[in-house]
Formats: C-alpha cells, structure tokens, sequence
C-alpha cells in the first residue's frame, strides 16, 4: 500500500531523515516509534506532502506521490488525524466533521452512518463548538474526520497523547476495527443469513417460524462475532427483524429485502490500512502488526509486533 524508499528530508538546512525506508503492507497496521525529536512526525508530514524530500521516494498505491501537491494526496486517498488533532474551535463538530470531506468533492454518504456507530457521542454533540469538548472527543473528531475522505490509508500522529485512559480504549477498538473492514465480518455467516433473508423475503405465505428462529440466531451470533464494528446498523436489523415477525406477509417481505440490502452492503464494506506514530508501547502492541524505530532520523529497529521485545524497547526506546 505504501513504501517509503531511502527517504531524506531536510529542515532549514538540517539533515531530519535519513535514507529511512519502511514498507506499509495492505490492511494492516504499522507503528512508527521513537524517543522525542527522532523524526516520526516529520516522517508523516513528508507523506502527507507538507515536507519536501530531498531525496528518495514514497510510492502509495503502486505511484511515486513525492511530487504530488499536498491536497492530491489526500484525494488519492491518505487520510492524516495530525498530532494536536487540528479541531477549528469555533466551528461545530458538524462543521468540522464535514470540511475535510468538502474540500475534496466528496459527499459523505454510508460512512456517516459507520462513523456514528464508532463514535456515538459525535452525533449527540453535532451543534457543540469543536472547542468546547474534551482532548478525547476532539481526537475522535480529528479521526472521524479524515475518515470521511474515504482514505485507503489512514494516518495517526499520537492518537493517545494526553487522553483519558477509558477514550483510549474506544480508539484503539475503533481502529481496530477499520482494519478489520467487511470482510472478517464472518463472511460466511453472513452470507448465509442473506440467504435466508432472500428466501424470507419470497416466501408466498407468512415464513415458518424455524426459519424466523434460524434467522434471529444468525443476527444475534454475527452482532456477537465481528458486528461491533456496526453496532448502530445491527441494532436497526433487529429492530426489522422484530417488524417482519409481526407484521403481514407482504410488508415483512419488504423488510426482509432490505435486511438483505443491508447485509450485502456490510459485507462488501472494505478495510484500512493504518499507519500511526505512537509512543504508547501497549496500545502498539495491541495494535499493530508490524513496527520501526526510528532514531536520529535513521531506522534502527523493525519487525512484526511479536520481535517488539523488551530488549529492543530497552534499546531503542526507553528514556
Ligand atoms: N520546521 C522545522 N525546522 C527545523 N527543524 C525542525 C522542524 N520541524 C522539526 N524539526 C526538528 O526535526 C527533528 C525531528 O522532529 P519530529 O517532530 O519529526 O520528531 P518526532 O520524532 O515526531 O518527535 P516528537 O515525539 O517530539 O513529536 C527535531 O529535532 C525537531 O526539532
């Protein structure tokens, strides 16, 4: 998804980056770490297009980005939650929500709803200036905001700096389940509850109450699985579900129909690719799969999570 080659950055003359090169596999998660002042931050910033490389080159999606402008990275498809989150204070929570999307054409559709269910307490404060909530709700707001762009790649700069511990967790378990996407929503279960929504759905008398129970197992069991990371959408199912139990034949079978839209849709649903700076060891190893450590502007460590040993934290990270 993205490679870094031999990138070299330089700020008002002095050398920040050094040939660092990191690879960024698809769907996955990678952690960039290091003591203060290595250059994570200026790594991200060279990405996103707000530095300039000196030399080497950041191919994203097979296509040499180094040169692109800034905004055309984001179009391609590089969502950024920078460090200090970036809320406009006195803009609404909506406004800021809806900037980052509008900026680029976009019209957030589905995602809204996706965001809603991963961040609920956006919804409740939509009229709130962004300036008013909490570190940990302006987090959430930064994350929901680029995730409106629709990015295949999204990246964090120290999403857990200075929030409560309780915030926190709901990050790390929102990320955790973009990258997760659709697809790990336990396709199998739920292609067979689409079959039976299908079969429901064309039934010529009201359905048999096996297959109603069959039904409301699946949905129960899927919530239980993977839907967490849907929690909104699944809750409006079952509350169909409920609708076609006890209304007529024909009505049901509309509902069953879109049930089934419904399901078809979570199911095709993608996932992310995540790339966070982050200095916080247990959220990184919760969350990633792999990992660099960067260190004078070097890579001096990388690996999957499980190599993130005590001697490497020792080594490359402890104060
Ligand atoms: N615009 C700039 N001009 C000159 N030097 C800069 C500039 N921005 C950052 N630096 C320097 O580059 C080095 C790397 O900074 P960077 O912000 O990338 O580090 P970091 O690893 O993200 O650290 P932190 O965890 O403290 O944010 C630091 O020594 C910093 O002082």
């Amino acid at each position: 998804m993205l490679s870094i080659k031999n990138l070299c950055v330089s700020l008002d003359g002095s050398r920040i980056l050094r040939d660092v090169s990191i690879d960024v596999p698809e769907n996955q998660v990678f952690c960039l770490m290091g003591r203060n002042g290595v250059g994570k931050t200026t790594t991200l910033k060279s990405i996103v297009g707000i530095h300039r490389p000196t030399s080497g080159c950041i191919i994203f999606k097979g296509k040499d980005i180094s040169q692109m402008p800034a905004e055309d990275r984001a179009r391609a498809g590089i969502g950024y939650v920078p460090q200090g989150r970036g809320i406009f204070p006195h803009l609404t929570v909506e406004e800021n929500l809806f900037i980052g999307a509008i900026a680029q054409g976009k019209k957030p559709g589905r995602s809204l709803e996706r965001i809603y269910s991963l961040f609920p307490i956006l919804k409740d404060f939509l009229s709130r200036k962004g300036g008013m909530l909490s570190g940990g709700q302006q987090q959430q707001l930064s994350i929901a905001r680029a995730l409106l762009t629709e990015p295949d790649l999204l990246i964090l700069d120290e999403p857990t700096e200075g929030i409560q511990p309780n915030i926190i967790d709901q990050i790390g378990d929102a990320l955790k389940l973009l990258r997760r996407g659709g697809h790990h929503n336990e396709p199998g279960l739920m292609a067979e509850a689409v079959q039976l929504l299908k079969k429901l759905r064309d039934e010529s008398d009201y359905p048999e109450p096996a297959l109603i129970e069959k039904l409301s197992d699946d949905i129960n069991e899927m919530r239980r699985v993977g839907a967490e990371r849907n929690a909104a959408a699944f809750t409006e199912l079952s509350r169909t579900f409920e609708a076609i139990r006890q209304k007529g034949p024909h009505e049901g079978n509309l509902l069953g129909e879109e049930i089934a839209n419904a399901l078809d849709q979570l199911h095709s649903e993608k996932s992310m690719t995540i790339l966070l700076v982050e200095q916080y060891l247990d959220f990184c190893k919760e969350l990633a799969d792999n990992f660099a450590i960067l260190d004078r502007g070097s890579v001096v460590a990388r690996g999957s999570v499980n190599e993130l040993t005590d001697e490497v934290v020792r080594e490359h990270l402890t104060v």
